[in-house]
Parts: structure tokens; sequence; C-alpha cells
């Protein structure tokens, strides 16, 4: 009969993550859980000091072991992530088909077909990363999706296949090798965030936020209305500096709030708006800056947006 009580955490308020993984700090300092019933890996990343409050006498001691701690608890965790890992692969393929249609009927430019893949799938991956279940290991299954499109970018830039629908709804002109520039360090910016920040830290959304949404935003406003160009910049204008502005800020804000709202982390939202401000400002100052051969805006913009969102934010 596996153990039943509820915990009440007194420590400052941690992420669901965390959360789950003092859970399983507790049942083993407390209870001397035998380990048929904590089947649930335990995290090497939290550390126990974040389970306790100052006092840890104070700690109350009572939990509910939901199923995941139960005997086979595990391999339902990773039947979870498998299935999610799927659905969100499938949805991947889905998408790069879908705007193929659209340009292949000439619904959409394929210069815009480009920008929107590049806003939504960032996004959506994200988004998806609720699916995954509370394991260490979910995160590497989630980056298993970027992975594989990592691969078929790379066969494709390659010329070692032909996919015409991945090259006409992510490239600018159909070139292969153009595929192994900006959306290849889309794709791993996807995987590097995923696994080091996860869902446990406001610091790699913040930095997909502008990079997908930011920098896609800016490009679609820019094209069509950047009449006034920046001054130390022809490429650029300041209508699409102010739109990456404005809308790397608004989904960076969003996509806090999602995962806040899904119980990851509780965020002071005064300060998270003052601060997400700052990481949307420092993002557009460097998107704007005219080095765009030197370094590609899928590496600079969620690289600066990383280390400001580090500085303000912490881990
Ligand atoms: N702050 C910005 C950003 C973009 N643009 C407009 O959007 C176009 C493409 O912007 P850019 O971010 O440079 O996109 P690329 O990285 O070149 O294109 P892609 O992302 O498709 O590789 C620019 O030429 C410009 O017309 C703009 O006016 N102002
Ligand atoms: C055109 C792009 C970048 C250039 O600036 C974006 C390339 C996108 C990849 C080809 C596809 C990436 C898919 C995501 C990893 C997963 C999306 C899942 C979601 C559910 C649609």
């Amino acid at each position: 009969m596996p153990v039943r009580a509820i915990l009440l955490l007194n420590s400052s308020p941690i992420s669901r993550d965390t959360k789950y993984h003092c859970k399983l700090t507790v049942l083993r300092r407390r209870f001397n859980t035998s380990p048929e019933i904590l089947r649930a890996p335990e995290s090497t990343r939290i550390r126990e000091s974040r389970c306790f409050s100052s006092d840890p006498t104070r700690i109350s001691p009572k939990f509910i072991v939901p199923n995941a701690f139960q005997a086979g608890g595990f391999a339902e965790m990773v039947f979870q992530d498998v299935g999610a890992t799927a659905l969100v692969l499938a949805g991947s393929f889905a998408l790069v088909s879908a705007f193929e249609s659209l340009t292949q009927r000439n619904i959409i430019q394929q210069s815009l077909s480009r920008k929107l893949v590049h806003v939504l799938s960032g996004l959506l991956f994200m988004a998806s990363w609720a699916l995954f279940s509370t394991s260490t290991e979910a995160r590497y299954f989630a980056s298993l999706v970027p992975f594989t499109n990592c691969l078929r970018l790379l066969i494709n830039g390659m010329s070692l296949a032909t996919d015409e629908r991945l090259l006409k709804s992510v490239s600018r002109e159909g070139k292969p090798e153009e595929l192994l520039r900006g959306p290849l360090y889309y794709v791993l910016m996807l995987i590097f965030c995923a696994i080091i920040f996860w869902r446990e830290s406001p610091v790699g959304v913040i930095s997909l936020a502008m990079m997908c949404g930011g920098d896609g935003v800016a490009d679609i406003i820019g094209r069509r209305f950047g009449f006034v160009k920046l001054p130390y910049n022809q490429k650029k204008s300041w209508a699409g500096s102010i739109s990456m502005f404005a809308f790397g800020f608004l989904i960076s804000f969003g996509m806090l709030y999602y995962f806040s709202a899904l119980g990851y982390y509780e965020l002071n939202w005064t300060e998270t708006a003052q601060r997400v401000a700052l990481v949307s400002l420092v993002a557009t100052a460097v998107e704007s800056l005219p080095m765009g051969e030197v370094i590609d805006d899928n590496i600079s913009v969620p690289l600066s947006s990383m280390i400001t969102a580090y500085m303000t934010f912490g881990f």
C-alpha cells in the first residue's frame, strides 16, 4: 500500500519540477522509504537545500505519493515522454508541410512562409514542453524533436537528399546550402535552451521568445513598413526594431505567464516586466547592428538575451 500524505513545502516559491524532486528528497530522508516505491529518477540538478526553508524542522513532511512514485511509475513517465516526442515531431513535419503547401499555391510568399515558420516553430515547441513528464530525462526526449530537424536540415543542406517541402517553406531562394545557416543555428539554439534551461528557468524561455517572436516579427514588419532606415544600418529600419522590442517583450512575457500558470515557477510580475523589457531592449539593439555577415541573428539575438536574462533573473 503506497504511503499517502501531502508535502507542504515551507520554502520560498519554487518550480513544480523542483517541488517534485523535493518530494523525492523528503520521502527518502524522512521515511527512509524503500526504493521500490520511489521509482522516479532523482534529479542531480536540484540541491536538497532548495527543498527546505531556513528551518528544516518546520517542514511538515506530509505528502501525496503520486502514481509516478509507485512501482511502474517510471515506465509511465517514459511512455508519456515517448508519446509527447512522437506527437511534437509529427507536428513539426506537419507545420513545414502546411507552409510549403501555402507557398506552392502562392497563397503566401516564400519569404513570409520562412518567417512564419521561424516565429511559430520555436514558440509551439516551447508550448509543447508541458506535454512531457516531470522526470529529469524529459528535456532530452523533447530535444529529440529539434535534433531530428537538425539532421533533416544537414542532410538536405548537403544535398544528400532533396526535400522540396522543406526547401520551399524554410529557405529564402530554394538553395539547399541556405539550410545550413539560419535554420540550422535556430534548431541548435532550441536544443541548447531545452537541455540547459528547460522549464526550470525563465532564461531559456525568454531567449527563444526573443529569437522566434522578436526577430521573426521584426523581419515581417520591417520588410513591409521599414521605410525609415536606422542611421547606422541601412538594412534595418525603425519599424522593424520597434516591432522587435514590442513583440519580443509581449511574447516573452506571455510565455513566462504560460509556464507560471502551469506552476513551473512563480514570478514577481512587476520586476519581471522590468527585466523582460531590459532583455528586449538589449536584444533589439544587438539585432539592429550591421553584423549579419559576421554572426547570424539566430545566434546573436538568443545569446544576448540569454546573457541579459541570466544577469537579471539568475538561473
Ligand atoms: N530591425 C529590422 C529587422 C529586419 N528588417 C527587415 O527585414 C529584412 C530581413 O531582416 P533580417 O533579420 O536580416 O532577416 P535575415 O536574417 O536576413 O533573413 P532570414 O532570417 O530569413 O535569414 C531586412 O532586410 C529588413 O528589410 C528591418 O527593416 N528592421
Ligand atoms: C526558417 C527557420 C529559421 C530561419 O531563421 C526555422 C526552421 C524550423 C525548422 C525547419 C523546424 C523546427 C521545428 C521545431 C523544432 C519543432 C516544432 C514543433 C511544433 C509543435 C510545430
